[in-house]
């Protein structure tokens, strides 16, 4: 088995934890010897050695036991770690294969032979390494360690804090600033976030804003760990920036001490230990290396910068290092700034004026020049380097209006939704933000954009056909911003839930509603006070012949019977695709019901689908229904008045007007009506008639009993019912009624749901009904 991930990732910990729980009994206890070797330490050997030796001196088998050792193989379990280390080629055909216990050998030959089989055939191997092109020569199972996603920062992040309220706000913060980048799944990376960021909650003080400030901070608090001047702190960084740029340069992840003093580390050999891993301390080579990437990068670029002699110009350093690492310019970026290099001007001094002045020239041509063509990727680098410069200014300095900034940002990745939107939010405005071809924009991705899309005055009309700005607390001052793109865009779908809109919206939505070239067909408001005035207003741009609405959700609007008779209006003026309309959860009563119920009955209405869960209505509500189903013009296939107090009078002339031949009822809902047996029986008889097109019933929390019930079950047996789904969830049903349930299973030809939660059924029941 071969676990393979990034640095930091988990891998060494997930080998160790292996180990101890064989040593503990509690794992692969079909072993009887399991030896740990870390290649990292044995690389530091620098010696040929034999597979005799590496389990006599390094795996510790007393003498006597090594020939049964070799002997009995298959129950040997080798746990090799940093496989990526081992510096030569796992490739079979790069080494004559070793098959002799005591032959001598390199490293690489021998873990090559052991993994290959011709050392110690038989025996099982869990092996760890970063991702190397070595791994295509290992056969096995392959597992990928994906370090921290967000539920385990979540569990670090509140094992590290103990007051759940400091680690929430923490993980907030981190996902807010850090989120988007991979090396936040290392738990490394988590652990330096959470360990720079407790002392600073503590002390109340701004916790770091982006990943430079993050490193800042870490390289203040490691230089403030050693008795260093500012001048030998610059020499300390000017050495360490030699070894990362050596192992960047080289794509070496390692320097050997003769490697560290040609770079001016010897003078600091008690002080690298600070910055460096060092491994091999157990067999006096030692061997270093950084314990992150990023790190590495930071360092490096602190070391560019506080260079008193003139190394190369940016562009040069910039073109060496191109493809060899990530983040590189955007330190240089954020360090170019003396607000965001100011903490690391206190322990190392000013920086080299010239140089800073040099990338300045640099970022500024090279910018130009990007923000001229149409390469996203140009585009983005350059945002990105101006969010980690933190400076609006410069943003506006940078982004001129000869920047094509309008060119398509399709593809985004949260990442670039966050440096694109930091980019417009310094500018103030966009003229045009164009999301032609972001196909699919998460949730996440539409909040972080949401402040751009909401400061631009046009959003391209793409093939974006569905925004979501649910729980974004937009606010009816952006939606009036946002409206002005929305009036011109191809949005079929948008979303609007819990948006923290009022009565001024309702306007803005009627002149999106009411655009020439609006192709809105499904809005959804759920929660947000738009009042009866809002929806007035919305209403007209229903009344619109431009208005392609087909859906609109309106639960819990605040709505009442005062704005009904303008939602009618717009039904019935022959102008409204409407469909589907959903009220629930608005006081409408009464007067309300029916309004509605009046453009039910007229020719020109298209409404399909009317959806009024608790908008207390009441029986007497129950007249003007019947009246609009009893009309020819009614087309209503979906009516749903659940939780309302119907009663069995009410609910008896709803089931008159079911009975009308080519009433195109299909699905009904009468959840929690107050209803009584004599409605069941009703509903039964109506359902064997023949003459209804009923497919879906829901009944349920209505607390009829076994008896009150039975009449469905007839219905369902009965060959004229159409039923497809019923649903009668806490209606009292006991294992009484299973004999006549479990018949009408057996006979019904169209009954594919049934909802029988929160009944009084026992096993027996569950039993009878899997045998139906
Ligand atoms: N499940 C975990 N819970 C808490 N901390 C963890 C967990 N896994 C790893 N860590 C911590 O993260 C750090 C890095 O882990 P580890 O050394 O296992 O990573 P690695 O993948 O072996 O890294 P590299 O590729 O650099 O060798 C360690 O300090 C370790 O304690």
């Amino acid at each position: 088995v071969t676990l393979v991930g990034p640095e930091g990732a988990g891998k060494t910990t997930a080998l160790e934890k292996l180990v101890l729980d064989w040593a503990k009994g509690e794992r692969l206890q079909s072993f009887s010897c399991v030896f740990h070797f870390r290649l990292k330490e044995l690389n530091c050997l620098q010696e040929m050695l034999s597979l005799e030796t590496l389990l006599l001196r390094h795996g510790r088998v007393p003498l006597e036991s090594l020939p049964a050792v070799l002997q009995n193989s298959s129950q040997v379990l080798l746990v090799l770690d940093d496989l990526h280390v081992c510096g030569q080629s796992l490739d079979p055909s790069a080494h004559a294969p070793c098959d002799d216990p005591s032959q001598v050998v390199s490293l690489g030959c021998l873990v090559a032979s052991l993994l290959h089989g011709s050392l110690l055939r038989g025996a099982s191997f869990v092996v760890a390494s970063r991702h190397t092109g070595d791994l295509k020569f290992l056969t096995g199972t392959q597992m990928e360690v994906l370090g921290f996603l967000k539920p385990q920062r979540e569990a670090y992040f509140n094992h590290f804090f103990t007051d759940p309220a400091v680690a929430n706000r923490a993980l907030a913060h981190m996902e807010k600033t850090l989120g988007f980048y991979d090396f936040c799944t290392s738990p490394r990376f988590c652990w330096t976030v959470c360990s720079l960021y407790e002392p600073l909650m503590e002390a109340g003080e701004k916790l770091p804003e982006t990943v430079s400030q993050l490193c800042v901070g870490v390289v203040v608090y490691l230089i403030g760990k050693l008795p260093l001047t500012a001048a030998r702190s610059r020499e300390l960084m000017l050495a360490l920036g030699k070894m990362s740029s050596h192992c960047f340069l080289n794509q070496r992840l390692s320097c050997t001490t003769e490697e560290i003093a040609s770079f001016g580390l010897e003078k600091f050999l008690d002080a690298v230990a600070v910055f460096l891993q060092v491994d091999g301390q157990q067999l006096d080579r030692h061997v270093f290396s950084f314990p992150s990437l990023i790190l590495q990068e930071f360092l490096l670029a602190v070391s560019y910068f506080w260079n008193d002699s003139t190394p190369e110009s940016t562009e040069e350093v910039i073109a060496q290092l191109r493809g060899r690492t990530q983040l590189f310019d955007a330190f240089l970026s954020a360090l170019s700034e003396p607000v965001q290099r100011r903490p690391l001007e206190a322990v190392l001094g000013e920086p080299n004026d010239d140089l800073v002045a040099d990338f300045k020239r640099w970022f500024r041509r090279s910018s130009e020049e990007a923000l001229r063509g149409y390469q996203k990727d140009q585009h983005h680098r350059c945002f990105h380097l101006l969010h980690q410069a933190q400076n609006k200014s410069l943003v506006k300095e940078i982004i001129t209006p000869a920047a094509r900034v309008g060119c398509s940002y399709g593809g985004l990745g949260l990442r670039e939704c966050v440096v694109l939107n930091y980019v417009v939010e310094s500018l103030g405005e966009m003229d045009l933000l164009n999301l032609y071809r972001a196909r699919s924009l998460t949730e996440e991705q539409v909040e972080a954009l949401a402040p751009a899309m909401s400061l631009s005055r046009e959003i391209i009309r793409g093939i974006t056909t569905e925004l979501d700005l649910t729980q974004t607390a937009l606010g009816d001052e952006k939606f009036q911003i946002l409206s002005v793109g929305l009036r011109d865009c191809k949005l079929t779908t948008l979303k609007l839930e819990v948006c923290a809109l009022t009565e001024l919206s309702g306007g803005h939505l009627a002149s999106v509603l009411s655009s020439s070239t609006s192709q809105l067909q499904l809005l959804t408001m759920r929660h947000n006070e738009i009042g009866d005035q809002g929806f007035i207003k919305l209403s007209a741009g229903l009344c619109s012949p431009h208005c392609q609405l087909q859906e609109l959700h309106l639960q819990s609007c605040k709505l009442t019977a005062a704005s009904m008779a303008a939602l009618s209006a717009a039904l019935t003026s022959g102008q409204s695709e409407l469909k589907k309309v959903d009220l629930s959860l608005n006081s409408i009563g009464l007067p309300g019901a029916a309004s509605v119920c009046e453009a039910l009955q007229h020719p020109a209405c298209k409404l399909r689908s009317l959806v009024l869960f608790d908008c207390g209505l009441t029986g007497e509500c129950c007249q003007p229904f019947m009246e609009a189903l009893m009309s020819e013009h009614c087309c209503l296939a979906e009516l749903d008045l659940s939780v309302n107090s119907l009663g069995q009078e009410g609910a008896l002339l709803l089931g008159q007007a079911l009975r009308r031949p080519g009433c195109p009822v299909e699905k009904l809902g009468l959840q929690r009506c107050e209803l009584s047996e004599p409605v069941f029986e009703e509903m039964g008889s109506l359902l064997r008639s023949g003459s209804s097109l009923l497919k879906s019933l829901s009944l349920g929390l209505n607390g009829v009993g076994d008896l009150g019930v039975k009449p469905l079950w007839e219905a369902v047996a009965h060959p004229n019912c159409l039923l497809e789904e019923l649903d009668v969830e806490m209606t009292d049903l006991t294992d009484a009624c299973m004999e006549d349930l479990s018949a009408a299973l057996r006979a019904t030809k169209t009954l594919r749901n049934l909802g029988l939660s929160n009944n009084t059924l026992s096993d027996a029941s569950a039993a009878a009904l899997v045998q139906a």
